[in-house]
């Protein structure tokens, strides 16, 4: 709801938002004109339902492509990407079925030393971890799964804690 140009944009040193117009470099604390205000209240609203930290498990599949390409399972990993999704969607059927939960599968089968804690990787906030698993991790509801999710590292399941 901002006037032509203007952007909204989040002051670390104030703790707020400001507003930013890239091709006049203006930056000014309150909305500009023509702004639509009742817009604006929504956009904020919508900002406060997204968590600023959250805490995720995930199970990971690494293979033939992944930027470290060993893991405490295996330590020369040469599945290809396509085999990793594979065994990774058999995973999704059992945990959808209800015959294990992600942590329990996690502990023997991902390829990630969090394995240990059941793939839990704690809380953490934007900016941590490779987009595609924060993007999918803040999307998540308390308790949700993700479906196949690709990083770098390989492909995940991830499930959302807390
Ligand atoms: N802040 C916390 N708890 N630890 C730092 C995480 C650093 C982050 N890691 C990842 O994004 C991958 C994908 C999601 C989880 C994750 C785990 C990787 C996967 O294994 P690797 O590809 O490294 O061999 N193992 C550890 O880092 C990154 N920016 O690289």
């Amino acid at each position: 709801g901002l006037p032509e140009g203007w952007e909204i944009r989040k002051s670390k040193t104030h703790n707020r938002h400001y507003y930013f117009n890239p091709s006049t470099k203006q930056s000014v604390w309150d909305p500009p004109e023509g702004t639509n205000t009742d817009q604006l209240k929504e956009y904020f609203s919508a900002l406060k339902e997204e968590p600023t930290q959250v805490r995720a498990a995930h199970l990971l599949v690494k293979h033939n492509q992944s930027r470290n390409p060993s893991s405490w399972k295996n330590d020369n990993i040469t599945i290809s990407k396509q085999e990793a999704i594979d065994i990774l969607k058999g995973y999704e059927q059992r945990i959808k079925s209800g015959e294990v939960t992600l942590t329990d599968l996690a502990q023997t089968e991902s390829d990630c030393s969090s394995h240990k804690r059941g793939g839990d990787l704690g809380f953490f906030t934007k900016g941590q971890m490779q987009p595609p698993f924060e993007k999918a991790a803040f999307g998540l509801k308390v308790g949700e799964m993700s479906g196949i999710v690709e990083t770098n590292s390989g492909v995940h399941l991830v499930q959302r804690l807390g």
